[in-house]
């Protein structure tokens, strides 16, 4: 997978060059390339912002400058089919999700416009459909000061799922979201700590059992924590007698 990065604030993707994300490109299987929107200006200053039409606070990101960044990032691979997803992150965007990601991980080339400042001019949102797949996106119900952080979540959850990038892809399988609910608690040595002890299931080698009790937490958690999960998960899929532990 190629991955572009277009942003006024490079550096603020350093922390992909570490841990996981960081081997998988050197190991080849992620091809991450990062821009300074600025080198796509061609004024002295450098400039990438104006004040909005329509009056208001905060300043909008010219349209210029994104459209010579996005076609170049458009123009990288000629090689491959299809278009481009480009990611915008935005308060406005649609919400990011596993399933998303799961569907992002199968993409063979994926582009993220980080905005800053009250946002980027909507007519580059419209232009870039012509080369790109455009998808604006949140990482949630709140506002960040620009994309570079929302980029950060969305290129790690991406990028861990491709093959090769974590080590036991087992792993992947029994994780929160993996199957619509939160995941169950997990344990380890010491046996007893702090006068704490470990639930007795997981001490008795009966996997049956054991399955069940997580089966149990998971849906127990949900309905503490996420309800609005439970009611979207598929009731037929827990028989209910399950349910007499929540
Ligand atoms: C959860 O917040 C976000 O995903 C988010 C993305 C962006 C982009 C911004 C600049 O236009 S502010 C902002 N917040």
């Amino acid at each position: 997978m190629r991955i572009d990065v277009v942003s006024i604030f490079p550096e603020y993707l350093a922390p992909l060059e570490l841990s996981l994300i960081g081997k998988a490109r050197q190991d080849g299987i992620l091809d991450l390339h990062v821009h300074d929107l600025r080198s796509f200006t061609t004024d002295r200053h450098r400039t990438v912002d104006d004040t909005p039409y329509g009056g208001g606070a905060g300043m909008v990101m010219k349209p210029e400058p994104w459209s010579q960044a996005l076609t170049a990032v458009a123009e990288a691979r000629p090689g491959h089919q299809g278009k481009p997803v480009l990611i915008v992150p935005s308060p406005a965007g649609e919400r990011f999700t596993q399933a998303m990601a799961h569907e992002l991980a199968g993409e063979e080339h994926l582009a993220f416009a980080c905005g800053r400042y009250e946002g980027i001019d909507e007519r580059v949102i419209e232009w870039a459909g012509d080369h790109f797949d455009v998808r604006p996106v949140s990482l949630g119900d709140y506002v960040l000061n620009g994309g570079e952080v929302a980029v950060l979540a969305m290129v790690e959850a991406v990028g861990r799922l491709l093959p090769g990038v974590v080590g036991n892809p087992e792993s992947l399988v029994e994780e929160s979201h993996s199957d619509g609910l939160l995941e169950y608690p997990v344990y380890t040595k010491p046996a007893v700590w702090r006068d704490r002890e470990v639930p007795a299931i997981l001490l008795s080698g009966n996997h049956g059992k054991i399955a069940q009790w997580r089966r149990h937490e998971q849906f127990r958690r949900t309905s503490e924590r996420r309800p609005d999960l439970l009611e979207a998960f598929d009731a037929g899929k827990l028989p209910r007698a399950d349910r007499s532990a929540l």
